[in-house]
């Protein structure tokens, strides 16, 4: 059986990444890229289904885990009374090959050690054929991909596995180098490993010093930021969502999704909490990404595409993996990538604006880019979508789709107006002013003095917490108000936000899901715009206890049985952490709309 989700630590070379489990198990790896399949999957379904295992050969060892600080870098460390041993897993920055290595340290005494190796192509399907080239090195190749093992100790075949037992002992080092490549190709070499750890840790130790910020980040922020830089694919400098597929919302439920993919939601999101923290390239690279995607028509905008801008998504169900604890289908693609969902035009809009105030070069192409989507959107806002929240039951009027809308233009109109672009400025300022009353008059309850998920219905909606840092309407606003105090008696659970009623929202779904942190980060965040900042302070603090030993989040917490749920970690969860990080820290000065938010490079002359 899988771990818990919370037992997860991630490390990643910016192609992919894998899931390292407390017990020294590699359970998830989709080599070579995020959205390949996975060599092993044992973490939706078994150890038959592929994993590294690499642990105390006795029971009754301690372990404690800890990230070399400001690095992807993971220490596991094992002591017992007989001895101690750190394993060092990490992978290397892609370079030409793409490596996971693992290195056992003995520190005291002497403790013994058990590895196995069970590689499983296609999603835990494909049993490679495994050759031993030399005494300590191994190759297995299935179709496409190989993969070579190098180990500093002799490994054995048993029952289609590769394993063995060894012993540490003070000052010793054994390694473990496994290695993926085209299986046309010849192998890589070994790469030194001592020279690997240290570039690795130079790496991230250097991109973390590269962020400007005014005040210092928290140990939380730099985590949350080195989780989102990991889960970029350099190439092309596309996000995944999260590095996995179908953990589920509910354990035992069908909620189970893939986020391997670059939803263009979460990829802004996460660009403006680059941008707070000061880094502007992977902004640049995620502009760049972006036009490239969405070039073309306008009416064929995607709300995601694949990583490196990939447009067919095609859903399907994995049959031969239970699941993880059983909860299935286990999904590949994502079908929501045909929907409709017209905030994506008001985030898109939102981050080429704060990417203009920080500095980032604007093109012709992409201004022009920029008026068509809004030309296409002022044919199509009014019509229903299926939401933020990718509901897959009927679309609808969702009020924040329309608020978004309103964002799209707003945004458009001062860039337009601050740099002198051209654009049809008293077109887009009419619409605006007309989305505007319409989500006043349509979306707003005037009985009980809240907004409403969509319009007509009754239903709350947390995505609503957003109005007041949006610049949709001031935070003092009695509407607004009025909506965070109705989000607080109707959708806290334990004190956290779910993102709707599931039992009242008809999403296409059978009832019951945990909390969405991000939605709870949110309220943290209202608390901040409505000065109420021992509320907001308190909320965050609840925020970060939820996050594992290595600081990292899931996009959902079951308060029932107190675990993480959902596809780990979540882009969207630490994206969150960061953003009300960075406005609990600027709040003692009047909270800052988002609209307004300053940028650390924040100049109109460089543009
Ligand atoms: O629960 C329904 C939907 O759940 C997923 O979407 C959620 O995750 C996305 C990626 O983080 C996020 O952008 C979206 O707002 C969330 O609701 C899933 O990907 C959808 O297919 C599914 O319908």
């Amino acid at each position: 059986m899988p771990g818990r989700i919370e037992d997860y630590a991630l490390i990643g070379d910016l192609e992919t990444a894998a899931l390292v489990g407390r017990d020294g198990s590699i359970d998830w790896l989709c080599w070579p890229r995020f959205d390949s399949d996975a060599c092993f999957a044992a973490l939706l379904g078994d150890a038959r289904h592929g994993r590294w295992l690499l642990c105390a050969a006795d029971s009754g060892v301690k372990v404690s885990r800890r990230y070399r600080e400001n690095t992807l870098i993971l220490e596991t460390r094992l002591e017992s009374d007989a001895g101690a041993a750190t394993i060092i897993d990490f992978m290397p920055p892609r370079g030409n090959a793409s490596d996971v290595i693992r290195l056992v340290i003995g520190e005291r005494g002497e403790l013994a050690l058990y590895t196995e190796l069970v590689i499983r192509f296609g999603y835990g399907a494909v049993v490679p054929w495994v050759t031993h080239v030399a005494p300590e090195q191994w190759q297995a190749i299935a179709g496409p991909d190989m993969l070579q093992l190098h180990s500093d100790i002799p490994m054995k075949g048993e029952n289609l596995k590769s394993v063995c037992r060894f012993t540490i002992k003070a000052g010793e080092r054994v390694s473990f180098v496994l290695a993926h490549c085209p299986s046309h190709l010849p192998p890589p070499k070994k790469p030194d490993i001592d020279c690997a750890l240290a570039d690795t840790e130079h790496f991230w130790r250097e991109w973390v010093a590269k962020g400007q910020h005014e005040q210092p980040l928290t140990d939380a922020a730099t985590r949350s930021l080195i989780t989102l830089r990991a889960l970029i694919y350099s190439p092309t400098g596309g996000i995944v969502a999260a590095p996995t597929t179908s953990l589920p919302e509910k354990i035992g439920g069908v909620r189970n999704w893939d986020y391997r993919l670059c939803w263009l939601r979460d990829a802004t999101l996460t660009l403006l909490a680059f941008m707070n923290a000061g880094h502007f390239e992977e902004a640049d690279a995620w502009r760049h990404w972006l036009l490239r995607a969405i070039a073309g028509s306008p009416d064929q905008v995607q709300i995601m595409y694949g990583i490196a801008g990939e447009r067919r998504l095609t859903e399907w169900e994995v049959s031969w993996l239970p699941g993880y604890e059983n909860s299935a289908p286990v999904r590949i693609g994502n079908a929501a990538y045909s929907q409709l969902q017209i905030d994506v035009f008001g985030e898109v809009m939102d981050v080429l604006h704060q990417a203009r105030k920080g500095g980032i070069a604007t093109t012709e192409t992409g201004w022009n880019l920029q008026c068509q989507l809004l030309s296409h959107l002022a044919k199509i806002w009014e019509q229903p979508d299926y939401g933020i929240w990718e509901v897959r039951g009927p679309p609808r009027h969702f009020t924040y789709s329309k608020v978004m809308a309103w964002v799209a233009f707003d945004r458009a109109i001062k860039d337009a107006q601050r740099y002198e672009l051209d654009a049809p400025l008293t077109e887009w300022s009419t619409l605006r002013d007309r989305i505007h009353r319409h989500v006043c008059e349509r979306g707003y309850d005037s009985k009980r003095n809240c907004f409403v998920q969509s319009y007509g219905s009754s239903a709350l909606d947390a995505s609503l917490l957003l109005i007041a840092q949006l610049g949709f309407l001031p935070a003092d606003d009695e509407r607004y108000l009025g909506t965070v105090r109705a989000i607080e008696a109707s959708l806290l659970s334990d004190g956290f936000v779910k993102r709707y009623d599931t039992q009242i929202t008809d999403d296409g779904l059978p009832p019951g899901e945990g909390v969405f942190l991000p939605c709870s980060f949110w309220l943290a965040d209202a608390y901040v715009m409505c000065g109420r900042l021992g509320e907001a302070q308190a909320l965050f603090d609840r925020l970060l206890a939820l996050s594992n030993d290595v600081g990292l989040l899931a996009e959902e917490y079951d308060p029932a049985t107190q675990r993480l749920v959902g596809n780990f970690p979540q882009a969207f969860s630490h994206l969150s952490l960061v953003a009300t990080a960075c406005n609990l820290a600027h709040a003692k000065k009047p909270a800052e709309q988002r609209s307004e938010r300053r940028c650390p490079q924040d100049s109109s002359a460089r543009r």
